[in-house]
Formats: C-alpha cells, structure tokens, sequence
C-alpha cells in the first residue's frame, strides 16, 4: 500500500484563508494593518525567490510588506542601524532578516537586536525561551507550519513516539518543543546518533530535517509511519527533500513531499505570526 500524500500546497491553501480572515477580524477591529519586513543582504538567488514569494502571500491576505535590500558589502553596524529602525517604527510588526547573511556579518548578533515582540522567526532568545518554557511568544515557522499541517490534515500526535532528525535550532529544537508539548514521546537524533536507522524506525512520526539530500531510506522507517520532510536541498536544479521519496512512499501510512509539502506551510506561518505580533505590540 502506497502512502498517502500530504499535499502542502492544498492545506496551506486553507491555512491561508484562516489566516486571512483572522487579518480582516484584526483591522476591522483596531483599524491597523500588520506590516511585515524583511531585510535581505547580497544577492542569493534562491533567497530572492523566496523574499518575492513572502511578499506576494502578505498582498494576498492585507499584510502590509516592505524588502529592504542591502547590498553585500554592508556593514554588520549598518545592519543593526536598520534593525533598530525598524524596532522603533510602530507600523512594522514583523522583522525577518533573511539568512544565510554574508560570511563578514554576525548572525547571532544580528538576531538578538530584533525585538522580541517583532521577531516573526522565533529566533531570539527570549522567544526560544518562552517556547521551552510552554508560555505564549513567536514560534520558529517552519515547525509550526509541520504542527498545523498535521492539525489540519486530523492527525494527532498525542501519545505517539515522535522521531525527530536533526537537531538545528531552525527545525529540530523548536519541531521537539512544540511535539512534546502536544504530548508526544519525543527522541531527537542525528549524525552522531548510534544505530540511527534504528531509532528513527521507532517513529510513528518520523521528521527528517537534517539538511542531507534523500538522507531518509525505506529501511529507516516504520511500516504505517508520518513521514515529514523538512528538507530543501538543491541537487543540480532540482529540488529533493531529505527523504528518499519514490521509496519511503512504499512503506509509510502518509507522506510530504518536495517541493509542496511542507515549504508552502512555512510561510503561512509566517503571515500568522505577523498578525500575532502586531497583537502582542497592542497588549503592551
Ligand atoms: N530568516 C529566515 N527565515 C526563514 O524562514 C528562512 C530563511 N531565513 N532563509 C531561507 C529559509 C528557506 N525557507 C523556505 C521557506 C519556504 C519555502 C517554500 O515555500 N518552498 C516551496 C517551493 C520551493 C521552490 O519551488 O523553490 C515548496 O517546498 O514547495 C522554501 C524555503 C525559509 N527560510
């Protein structure tokens, strides 16, 4: 029996249009819109795709969105100049500093001057924070939208054993949080993780976020399993996901796959945490 497939595009579809009726709820009533910005350094060009694909979605729901390019030889000063601008201008909710930044430039740093309230990613410390500790803040947006996915195709992880691969703090950290606060039995593992094959055949559900091109073989995995790919490696110029695909299908009960699975959640959960942060700017 071949695996069903979670068809991201289909489901970010309706999470779009929650999103976009919670935006019409939320300028109804304050008579604000929510704004968005997002600062790119340099001239990566997948990053370009993916700043114009934000861009489009926030016009689509009524969120107000700027880009700011920088060109690469900006400075780490310079960046932060921008970033505290930013903090301080009551009509930008959302601040996303694109990554990877150029080599000469701080990254952590760079995260860490976003105000809290503001940092749609979830990056900050106080926001990773709040995530450990179970209280209310902005959630890394790529394992939320593996939540939501999981939300509204009806599938609870309640009680399962949840095997997460990799342990980056984009992904893994964060994906492990937000499962174990939904009261899965979680096992993190990775590239130094003994018997791996093993371990991730554990997993009702496996998420594979590692960052390794079809990393993820049918052995690895339990017969029935979720299988969630997290990956977006570029192989040539074709876009593979960390699972290998034609045959973990053979053997999981459902399965993501790459391009349209769970990219597109991402970034509606982008435009879910803007909206969340211009409500938490109002409460202060
Ligand atoms: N500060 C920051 N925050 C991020 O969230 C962030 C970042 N930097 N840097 C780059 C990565 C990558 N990322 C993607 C999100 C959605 C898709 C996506 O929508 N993918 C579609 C289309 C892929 C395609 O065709 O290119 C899909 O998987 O079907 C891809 C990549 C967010 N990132």
């Amino acid at each position: 029996m071949a695996a069903q497939i979670l068809d991201g595009k289909k489901i970010a579809e309706q999470l779009t249009e929650i999103v976009k009726r919670d935006v019409a709820k939320f300028e109804a009533a304050r008579s604000i819109k929510p704004g968005l910005t997002v600062i790119i350094v340099g001239e990566n060009p997948a990053s370009k795709v993916y700043v114009n694909r934000k861009h489009k979605a926030c016009e689509e729901l009524g969120i107000a969105s700027e880009v700011v390019r920088l060109p690469e030889t900006t400075s780490e000063e310079q960046l932060l100049q921008e970033i505290d601008r930013l903090n301080s201008d009551n009509r930008v909710h959302g601040i996303l500093v694109q990554l990877p930044l150029p080599k000469h430039i701080n990254s952590e740093l760079v995260l860490e001057r976003i105000s809290p309230l503001k940092d749609v990613d979830g990056f900050h410390p106080v926001n990773v924070g709040n995530l450990t500790i179970g209280k209310e803040g902005l959630v890394p947006c790529t394992p939320y939208g593996v939540i939501k996915m999981l939300e509204i195709s009806g599938i609870s992880v309640e009680g399962k054993r949840a095997v997460v691969l990799g342990r980056s703090n984009i992904v893994g950290k964060p994906m492990t949080m937000l499962l174990m606060s939904r009261n899965a039995t979680v096992t993190v593992c990775h590239s130094r993780t003994k018997d791996l094959a093993a371990v991730c055949r554990e997993g009702d559900i496996l998420v594979a976020a590692i960052g390794k091109p079809e990393f993820v073989t049918k052995d690895m995995v339990k017969p029935g399993a979720i299988v969630i790919d997290v990956g977006i490696n570029r192989v040539g110029d074709k876009l593979v996901g960390d699972v290998k695909f034609d045959e973990v299908q053979e053997v999981a009960g459902y399965i993501t796959p790459v391009p349209g699975g769970v990219g597109p959640l991402t970034i509606g959960m982008l435009l879910h945490n803007t909206l969340k942060a211009a409500e938490l700017q109002l409460e202060k």
